[in-house]
């Protein structure tokens, strides 16, 4: 199995200005597994713990109690050397270094990925680009000399640099306007389909799941409420899963 989540529970410690500290419970026993090739997606209210939930996958947290394996190790495993997987987050501002250019942020992913020659750094880093739909011209630009469409652009290339089998994809396209979105969807549906990509793909969006997605989980209440198959999704059971539905159809 490429992804299990087994069991997995998560809160944090929020501080009050006049009263001692409390823990949040925020992932209540999370159990799911994604498969090799598999795309699932994670349908949830805003603040209902997604973004915590991948960042435990992709070991930026660790888990209280339960465990995440992937391809068998431990996230919590510090030998177990590069993670066969990528995250993409919603805001391509944060999440680029503003004082490394275009080429530098590429490259620091590359080496991440295992030792390349410096001769061979900059046609690997053209070869992302190009990958992603971005000229080699851009290689010197900061962050801020980027359209937000190029900037997410340079984040996917930076997650494909140490070519992962699966990529956590955090609401990618929230932050752009509708037509850089369909831009970057069909960039993101041919990755997958060319690379053999799996996707995590969390959405606040049901008809974005159902369209790159073989399976989508409905998350609530700090936990998944129903797993269902995206061919089968009329017939979801959840309250919850089911007002998803209704309000789309
Ligand atoms: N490092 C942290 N320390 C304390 N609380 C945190 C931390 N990270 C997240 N939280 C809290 O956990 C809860 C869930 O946040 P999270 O960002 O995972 O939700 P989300 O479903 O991704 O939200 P959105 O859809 O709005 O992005 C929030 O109440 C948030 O304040």
């Amino acid at each position: 199995m490429l992804l299990s989540v087994e069991h997995v529970s998560k809160s944090f410690s929020h501080k009050h200005a006049f009263s001692a500290s409390h823990r949040h419970l925020i992932i209540d026993d999370v159990s799911f597994q994604l498969a090799q090739g598999e795309s699932i997606g994670l349908l949830g209210e805003s603040g209902s713990g997604k973004s915590t939930l991948a960042n435990l996958i992709c070991g930026l947290e660790y888990p209280d109690s339960g465990q995440i394996l992937i391809n068998g190790q431990s996230t919590t495993d510090k030998k177990s050397g590069k993670k066969p997987l990528s995250i993409v987050f919603q805001d391509y501002t944060t999440s680029i270094n503003p004082t490394m250019n275009v080429k530098q942020v590429i490259a620091e992913s590359l080496l991440l990925g295992g030792y390349i020659p410096r001769a061979q750094l900059q046609d690997q880093v053209s070869a992302l680009l190009d990958r992603v739909g971005l000229s080699p011209k851009l290689m010197n630009r900061y962050i801020h000399e980027l359209s937000g469409g190029q900037a997410q652009r340079v984040c996917i290339s930076r997650a494909l640099a140490t070519c992962p089998s699966l990529i956590v994809l955090d609401e990618p396209v929230s932050s752009l306007d509708v037509p850089t979105q369909v831009k970057i969807l069909d960039l993101l549906e041919k990755l997958k389909d060319d690379l053999q990509l799996s996707y995590f793909f969390i959405t606040h969006d049901l008809q974005l799941v159902c369209y790159f997605c073989e399976s989508v989980l409905f998350f609530q209440q700090k936990t998944i409420v129903e797993r269902c198959q995206t061919a089968d999704i009329a017939k979801v059971k959840h309250p919850y899963a089911q007002s998803l539905l209704n309000a789309v159809i």
